[in-house]
């Protein structure tokens, strides 16, 4: 396999990491990395390919790309991708929330063939909700929970005191497209949720900053027509990126191992 990477922060190192672990390592590897980063990922990963510019990792002919870079990463090149025929996983799925460059990527897909695959990062239960959606979802609720470090960095930080938290807060309510907007670091998964089952608009979130947790916590609760259920999933974060569930790296990691399989789940 040729895997094309855009992105080697926490989660691109790990996955690397992991697939070298499983004897799942590609046979080819392309960086697409920011210009500014291209000397430091080169130093990093010799064995790869190194580039900066979406048509020249088009150029090398990846069989499937992973994104594990950002929002921005998947506006600015993830289209270009799926216009020329190549698969795409995306790990920020938060991104879809602009409805704009939702459309822009189905119609590049469809234009270029390319398949846009949104990975369920980490969160779980994205099967069972998205086989429900058809028979009618009633509501769907998702409330993402860390550790008040993890929320560093986001708007968390201008209504809390998240170095001197002592109970836990509630600091965000709303829709998953608000979350998925203003936290683009934070709640990707309530993207991955939302677009599973009820949409950007109808699925219900809350964002929870709690000193008495040491795990990146998320819980899903669906109500639809032939079924129901409430998951609770505890994931440990990566050593480089505390916002980080490692249950990321492996869903994408999955992802990867799976194209090279003859058996998948
Ligand atoms: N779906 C999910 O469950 C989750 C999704 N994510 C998404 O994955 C992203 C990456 O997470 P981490 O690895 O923890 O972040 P990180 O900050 O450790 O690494 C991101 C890397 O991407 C690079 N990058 C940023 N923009 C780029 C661009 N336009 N082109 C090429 N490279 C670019 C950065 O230089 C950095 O090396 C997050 O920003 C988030 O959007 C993260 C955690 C969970
Ligand atoms: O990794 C996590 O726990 C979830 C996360 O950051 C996101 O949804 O963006």
């Amino acid at each position: 396999m040729h895997l094309g990477l855009i992105g080697y922060g926490a989660i691109g190192q790990m996955l690397q990491e992991v697939l070298e672990r499983e004897g799942m390592a590609p046979a080819r590897l392309t960086l697409l990395a920011r210009a500014g980063s291209v000397a430091r990922v080169r130093d990093a990963l010799p064995q790869a390919r190194v580039v900066d510019t979406v048509a020249a990792l088009v150029a090398e002919g990846p069989d499937l790309v992973v994104e594990c870079a950002g929002h921005g990463a998947v506006r600015d090149h993830v289209p270009g991708l799926l216009g020329a025929g190549v698969e795409c996983v995306i790990a920020s799925i938060g991104a879809l929330a602009d409805a704009g460059l939702e459309a822009e990527l189905q119609r590049a897909a469809q234009a270029g063939g390319g398949r846009l695959v949104l990975s369920a990062g980490a969160v779980g239960g994205i099967d069972l909700l998205a086989a429900l959606a058809p028979s009618g979802i009633e509501t769907v609720r998702y409330t993402g929970r860390k550790p008040p470090r993890a929320w560093a960095g986001s708007p968390a930080e201008a209504v809390l005191d998240l170095h001197n938290l002592t109970a836990l807060a509630t600091f965000f309510t709303g829709t998953a497209r608000e979350a998925a907007r203003d936290y683009p670091k934070n709640a990707n998964v309530a993207a991955t949720v939302a677009l599973a089952g009820a949409g950007f608009d109808r699925t219900e979130v809350a964002l929870v900053a709690d000193p008495g947790v040491t795990l990146n916590t998320h819980e899903v609760s669906v109500r639809a027509g032939a079924g129901a259920f409430d998951i609770r999933i505890e994931g440990r974060g990566a050593p480089g990126n505390p916002r980080t569930s490692v249950a990321t790296v492996y869903a994408l990691a999955r992802e990867v191992m799976n194209r090279q399989r003859a058996r998948v789940i």
